[in-house]
């Protein structure tokens, strides 16, 4: 915080700042700085904002967003919270009326924060409109102890970030006043009567910010990674690669190359996504301020898309660097193991993946069938009902393969809604028939994601301005991940008819041979991340490469190692060893 304050940062720009990183098991006032800072920033009004923004920024109000409860996290409409208004005394009366409405897994709500943005259906007038945000206090801001009506704690251990006090809250009829519903968007007059805002969605505005900056954050966790196992597997040798010779660089076997080079190239890709998305958020933001909400469904849906698939990537990228890391991947002092527990709650938490890509399928669906009605529709999604263009470039030429990932999904896409279509006519529901094929929809969603992170991979490479050498490094980088995407999912390109057997062998022939070319550039593209030790924080990836004195070192801080005979030895051990059991 000090930091922040003397380079003059903004608590809303907090979160996106490398000091998080410092802290690698969680962080106690995350959610402060992110969704709380985000929730005052777009959710209150000017009034509001200038009455708690100061407070927070000198960190006298310390939030979080309690939205999650035990019993409802992914269907938002389901909340039990209640935020009842009592014209009277002009409050609402903030109630938790069953078991499963506790507040459950807040960040920093157990100890520290000492308020929270809470989401509560709000009833006026009788009438109930739907969960709506609302700034509650929690704790006294002097004592810090929890106040009358208000009851919360920790939640306990966690796979990961246990340095993160993840809270529960109940309420019991505790009462706020009118002025704290958050009313940019909507609002609760004096008399009762409620004013909706321009669009019914903007309440979930906090969520789709967060989801833009995991997508960021899980670029830099899987660039972290990648740097950890990159340098290590340069520093590492193992076996012989030609009998009789000395041991090699593990970072010589191709099977090694294979598991980090894709996961170098994925760390582009999502980093150039993010910043596409991250680039529409802004225009989003400035329409929304505006009145104008038109481009709110494709953020959303694009958010959720990127958010599914960098969550997903990045947490596989980071195992397979733990395992590229053998023995040693495992060891705490590694960082590894601290950074998957650290990412794989993000497919996780804002948005569960499957839900986030069930929403991105029904906008396919949606989409597809207005196309086909000649309706209009927005201009990622056009291609659905689009022409195909394959011809029109060189075959197997980067072009060609982004066409190949389009017409494969506009594919997928036809075939789904058929399936759909015959599902209804024999339920006659559209809901069970959403049901039985929404397997099928998540593919469908993954395969539009992945052709739009590939997408934006190349025109960004193709539009960069570099170096012509680090151009043409990128450009191969780009090419495998192209080429690793189709190899993954080859069943989707041959079902379509746009790569044949043999394109899909010239292809992985290609793959092999971008593999030993990118190997020389494998270190100093880590490099490039330049991450310094301290964030970093590996025995493994340091760099210098000192990796076995750092592994002696960090041993020796082991508490088991300040005395020579345990004291377990003489309470246990010694007594088994002599009782003859
Ligand atoms: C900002 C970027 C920064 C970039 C900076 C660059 C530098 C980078 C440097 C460093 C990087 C470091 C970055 C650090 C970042 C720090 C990260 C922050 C981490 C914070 C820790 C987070 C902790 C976790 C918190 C939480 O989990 S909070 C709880 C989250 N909960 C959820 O997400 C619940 C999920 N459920 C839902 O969202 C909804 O229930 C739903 C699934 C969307 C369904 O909603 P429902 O109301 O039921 O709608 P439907 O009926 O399904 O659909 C109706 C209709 O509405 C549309 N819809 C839905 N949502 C939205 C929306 N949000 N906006 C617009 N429209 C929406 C939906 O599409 C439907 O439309 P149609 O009817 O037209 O089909
Ligand atoms: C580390 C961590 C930090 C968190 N921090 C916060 C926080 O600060 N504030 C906060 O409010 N919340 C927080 N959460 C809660 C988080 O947002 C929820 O856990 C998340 O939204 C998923 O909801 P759920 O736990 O209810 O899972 P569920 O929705 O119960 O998911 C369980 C399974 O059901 C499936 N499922 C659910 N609905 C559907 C559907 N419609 N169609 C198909 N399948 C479905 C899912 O795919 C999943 O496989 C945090 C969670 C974690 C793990």
């Amino acid at each position: 915080m000090r930091k922040l304050a003397e380079h003059n940062i903004p608590l809303r720009e907090a979160s996106i700042t490398q000091v998080h990183s410092v802290l690698r098991d969680g962080n106690p006032l995350i959610v402060h700085t992110s969704m709380f800072a985000n929730a005052l920033a777009s959710l209150a009004n000017p009034k509001q904002q200038q009455q708690w923004v100061p407070l927070a920024e000198k960190n006298r109000i310390i939030g979080t967003y309690a939205q999650t409860e035990i019993g409802h996290g992914t269907f938002v409409r389901g909340l039990e919270t209640t935020a009842i208004f009592d014209p009277e005394t002009k409050e609402f009366v903030l109630h938790s009326p069953t078991i499963t409405s506790t507040k459950w897994w807040p960040g920093g709500l157990g100890k520290t924060a000492n308020a929270a943005i809470v989401m509560a259906q709000l009833y006026t007038q009788g009438k109930c409109y739907g969960p709506h945000p609302f700034f509650v206090q929690l704790r006294d801001f002097d004592t810090h102890h929890s106040l009358p009506g208000v009851i919360l704690g920790e939640i306990g251990p966690r796979l990961g970030i246990n340095s993160q006090d993840n809270g529960y809250l109940r309420f019991d009829h505790y009462r706020i006043p009118r002025t704290n519903m958050l009313m940019r968007h909507s609002q609760v007059l004096e008399d009762g009567s409620y004013v909706k805002p321009i669009h019914n969605k903007l309440s979930y505005g906090t969520m789709v910010w967060t989801r833009v900056a995991i997508v960021h954050s899980c670029s830099k966790k899987l660039a972290c990674a990648v740097t950890i196992a990159t340098r290590y597997s340069a520093v590492r040798h193992q076996s012989e690669l030609v009998p009789g010779k000395p041991e090699p660089q593990i970072l010589e076997y191709q099977t090694q190359q294979y598991k980090l080079l894709p996961h170098i190239a994925s760390v582009f890709a999502i980093l150039f996504s993010a910043s596409s998305v991250l680039r529409m958020q802004r225009n989003v933001a400035a329409s929304i301020s505006k009145g104008n909400v038109e481009l709110l469904p494709e953020l959303h849906i694009l958010s959720c898309a990127m958010k599914a698939l960098s969550s997903q990537d990045s947490t596989q990228g980071i195992e397979t660097c733990r395992l590229a890391c053998g023995g040693h991947g495992y060891i705490a002092s590694s960082g590894l193991p601290s950074l998957y527990t650290s990412t794989t709650c993000t497919i996780t938490y804002e948005g569960e993946n499957t839900v986030l890509l069930l929403q991105v399928a029904r906008y396919l669906i949606k989409s597809y069938r207005a196309g086909l009605e000649g309706l209009p529709v927005l201009p990622s999604v056009m291609y659905l009902t689009a022409p195909s263009a394959m011809h029109q470039s060189p075959p197997l030429s980067n072009q060609a393969l982004i066409e190949a990932f389009r017409i494969s999904s506009a594919n997928l896409v036809k075939e789904t809604e058929s399936r759909l279509c015959r599902q209804f006519n024999l339920e006659q529901n559209f809901h069970y028939a959403w049901n039985r094929c929404s397997v099928a929809l998540v593919h469908c969603a993954e395969l539009h994601s992945r052709y739009y992170m590939c997408e934006k991979f190349l025109s960004t490479v193709e539009s960069i301005r570099a170096s012509d050498r680090v151009r043409s490094v990128l450009q191969d980088l780009c090419r495998l991940y192209l080429i690793h995407h189709i190899t993954l999912n080859q069943g989707h390109f041959l079902r379509s008819g746009t790569l044949s057997g043999v394109d899909l062998s010239t292809l992985e022939e290609e793959m092999y041979e971008l593999l030993a070319k990118l190997r020389p550039q494998a270190v100093p593209l880590v490099d490039a991340f330049d991450f310094r030790d301290e964030l970093l924080g590996s025995t493994l990836g340091a760099w210098d490469g000192r990796v076995y004195e750092r592994l002696y070192e960090e041993a020796q801080k082991s508490p088991l190692n300040k005395t020579d005979v345990s004291k377990a030895y003489h309470k246990y051990l010694q007594p088994l060893m002599k009782s003859n059991l």
